[in-house]
């Protein structure tokens, strides 16, 4: 089987001005990395810059948005749908961000209909998961990471253009990131997972990629993981320095 392509992700959040984005991907533009052969770059700007971004962004990198209805479009006010997103050309789009999930509610069920969704129509998902500091000390942690990742397998029969995200709740944004050997550990449970309850090939071609307070200073220990197959960059993301450490990994 191909080895998994390393994948790096760089999403943006609820940040930056038309200005800000010119100044990014011009960098990014510049930036010389390995080829699209090797590593599998996706930057998340917010959907009011994606049209902008795709129309700079060097044709190797790719965009994905931060998020998608869970359903086809009509009377959902606020809400962009999957089919806007394949009108407008973007590939990817990140689901079930821990961000969604604790501060709008989000449940496991809800971001696995939105995945099953997306894939439906033809979208790359980068699916979210990951356990809160509260559930890590009780030792829950892949119990909890094994049921949001059940409920997304239990609506999904096809696994080619998923991307699994685990990214634990304390370490994002906090500069708490987890040890290597932390995201090993909770990688390898994934890749066992995937590997009992949906089959062995599935667990063995999907990317699980990591995210929470991912730097240049960090990722290359992280990456060295034998199931650390990328991450998945929120604050780093903004300042382009983020690749050429990344990049160079593993
Ligand atoms: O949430 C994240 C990526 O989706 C990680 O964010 P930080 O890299 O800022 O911790």
């Amino acid at each position: 089987m191909a080895p998994r392509k390393f994948f790096v992700g760089g999403n943006w959040k609820c940040n930056g001005t038309g200005d800000d984005v010119k100044k990014i991907v011009t960098l990014l533009n510049e930036a010389e990395v390995p080829s699209e052969d090797v590593v599998e770059v996706v930057v998340s700007p917010p959907f009011v810059f994606l049209q902008q971004v795709k129309g700079l962004l060097r044709p190797d990198f790719s965009v994905a948005a931060q998020n998608c209805w869970v359903r086809k479009g009509g009377a959902f006010t606020g809400e962009i749908s999957a089919e806007m997103l394949v009108n407008l050309q973007v590939p990817w789009v990140i689901l079930g961000h821990s961000e969604r999930r604790a501060l709008l509610g989000e449940s496991n069920d809800f971001v696995a209909d939105k995945v099953a969704y997306a894939l439906s129509q033809g979208i790359n998902v980068i699916a979210c998961i990951g356990e809160t500091l509260e559930q890590r000390e009780a030792g829950t942690t892949m119990e909890v990471v094994a049921a949001q990742t059940k409920a997304i397998a239990e609506k999904i029969s096809n696994w080619t253009n998923v991307v699994l995200a685990y990214e634990p709740v304390w370490a994002i944004g906090t500069g708490k990131v987890a040890t290597p050997a932390q995201a090993q550990e909770v990688h390898d449970g994934l890749r066992k997972w995937l590997q009992t309850n949906v089959t062995p090939a599935v667990a063995e071609s999907t990317r699980i990629i990591y995210g929470g307070s991912v730097n240049g200073a960090n990722c290359k220990e992280l990456a060295a993981k034998p199931d650390v197959d990328g991450f998945l960059v929120g604050g780093a993301s903004l300042k382009v320095i983020f690749l050429f450490p990344l990049l160079s990994s593993p």
